[in-house]
C-alpha cells in the first residue's frame, strides 16, 4: 500500500493540500492519518465518526486522528481494515506535526515488521510558506530538515509573497535538496499526480521507475565519478549571493544558517562494488555518522551481479535493499545521492573505495 507523508512547517498549508487532494476524484480509496497535537481543525472535513479514533471524511476517505505514537495508529487502522471495520483503502497519507521530525516516522515504516509488509513508502510532500518560509528556514532547524528529506516540495501561499522573496526561496529550497521538484500552489491546488508515485515502484507502470525515483541528474553532471575525484557538492554560494541581491527580508545574512549545514551531493562510482564492502560502510556510517545521514538513495552495481540493487535509508537505518530486474540504462555505474548535515562527499567516497579495494585485493590474493 502506497504510503504518502506530509510534513512542513506549523501553518504552511498541510491540512489546505490535504483537503485539497481528497477532493479530486481518485482519492476516494486513501486513509489519512493525522497527528492530534496542534490546532488541525479536522471539523470542516469530518462526517461520520466510525468509532473513537476513526472518522469518514466527506470525500469517502477514512481518516485516523492519532495520538501520540502514529505508527501504532497506522497498524490499528491496518487491522480494522482487515476486520471489515473500515472501508478497504489502498493508500495511506499521514500528515505530521508542524512541528515534527519526519525521520523517525520514516524509520518506523521501513523498519516495523507488520508495517514494511503491508506499507511502502511512496513519496514525503513538504509544504513550505511562501512568505514566512525563508525565515523559518533560518530559525527553525526541523524545517530545514523537513525540507532536505521531501521527494516533493511545495510552496504554499505563492498569492500572498512577492515574486523575489519565492525566487529566493526556491533557490535556497532547490540548493537544499535539488532532486525534490518544486512546485508553487495555491489553497493546495495541485494535480494529486505529481505528488505520488515517487517511490522505487511505479504501480501505474506496475515496474521500478529507477531513474524518476533516483533524480540523480538533478545533482548536476552525471560524468562526476567517484574515482575521478570530481563529484559535485552543493555548496551554498550560489544562495547567499542571491539573499544578497535579491532577498532584503530574508535572514541570509546569518553566517550560521541551519541550512548551511546540509549538503546534497551525487557520488558515482565507476568500479562495481563488492557487496560486504558496501555493507561495512552502511554499517559503520549509520552507527557513527546516522544523525548526519537524513536520506540516501542509490542504485548500485555489486561485484559478480549482473542486475542493480536500490539502497535507501533515512538517519540510521537502511531500507532492505531490492535487487531490480534489470539496469534503467547501459549507465551501468553506482549512484548513490545524499542529503547529510555536516558530512560532505569526500569522508564518504574515500571510505566507500577504501573498503572496496581492500575487499577487492581479498579477492584477488593467491591462495597458498
Ligand atoms: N492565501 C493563502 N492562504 C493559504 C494557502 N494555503 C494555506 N493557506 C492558509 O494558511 C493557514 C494555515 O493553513 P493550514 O492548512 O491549516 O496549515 P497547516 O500546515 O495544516 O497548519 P498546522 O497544522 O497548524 O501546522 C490557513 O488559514 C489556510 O487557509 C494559500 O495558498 N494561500
Amino acid at each position: 500500500m502506497a504510503t504518502t507523508v506530509i510534513t512542513g512547517f506549523l501553518g504552511s498549508g498541510k491540512t489546505t493540500l490535504l483537503n485539497a487532494l481528497l477532493s479530486h476524484p481518485g482519492m476516494s480509496n486513501t486513509a489519512v492519518l493525522i497527528n492530534e497535537f496542534g490546532d488541525i481543525g479536522l471539523d470542516h472535513l469530518l462526517v461520520r465518526q466510525i468509532s473513537e479514533d476513526v472518522v469518514l471524511l466527506n470525500s469517502g476517505c477514512i481518516c485516523c486522528s492519532v495520538r501520540g505514537d502514529l505508527i501504532s495508529g497506522l497498524r490499528d487502522l491496518f487491522l480494522k481494515r482487515v476486520r471489515g471495520e473500515v472501508a478497504a483503502f489502498d493508500r495511506v497519507i499521514i500528515e505530521t506535526t508542524g512541528l515534527a521530525d519526519p525521520a523517525p516516522i520514516l524509520h518506523t515504516l521501513m523498519t516495523d515488521p507488520l508495517l514494511t509488509n503491508k506499507f511502502r513508502l511512496d513519496s514525503v510532500v513538504s509544504t513550505v510558506d511562501g512568505v514566512y518560509g525563508n525565515s523559518q528556514l533560518d530559525t527553525h532547524a526541523e524545517s530545514v530538515k523537513q525540507a532536505a528529506v521531501a521527494d516533493r516540495i511545495l510552496i504554499t501561499k505563492a498569492d500572498l509573497a512577492s515574486e523575489d522573496v519565492l525566487q529566493a526561496l526556491e533557490t535556497r529550497l532547490h540548493s537544499l535538496n535539488p532532486a525534490a521538484p518544486l512546485y508553487r500552489v495555491h489553497m493546495g491546488d495541485i494535480d494529486p499526480d505529481k505528488l505520488f508515485n515517487a517511490g522505487l515502484y511505479n504501480p501505474e507502470t506496475k515496474s521500478l521507475d529507477v531513474q524518476k525515483w533516483l533524480r540523480d541528474e538533478a545533482y548536476g553532471d552525471n560524468d562526476n565519478s567517484a574515482s575521478h575525484d570530481d563529484n559535485h557538492e552543493h555548496e551554498h554560494e550560489h544562495e547567499h549571493e542571491h539573499d544578497h541581491t535579491h532577498d532584503e527580508h530574508s535572514h541570509g545574512h546569518d553566517v550560521n544558517r541551519h541550512d548551511d549545514h546540509i549538503s546534497s551531493f551525487c557520488l558515482t562510482f565507476d568500479e562495481p562494488l563488492h557487496w560486504d564492502a558496501f555493507v561495512t560502510w552502511a554499517e559503520i556510517f549509520t552507527q557513527m555518522r546516522g544523525e548526519n545521514l537524513l536520506r540516501i538513495k542509490g542504485v548500485l552495481n555489486i561485484a559478480g551481479e549482473d542486475k542493480p540493487v536500490a539502497i535507501h535509508a533515512v538517519q540510521h537505518i537502511f531500507h532492505a535493499p531490492a535487487t531490480l530486474p534489470a539496469w534503467p540504462s547501459d549507465d551501468h555505474r553506482s549512484k548513490l545521492v545524499f542529503i547529510t548535515r555536516d558530512l560532505g562527499p569526500d569522508v564518504i567516497r574515500q571510505s566507500l573505495l577504501q573498503l572496496n579495494a581492500a575487499a577487492t585485493e581479498t579477492r584477488i590474493k593467491p591462495v597458498v
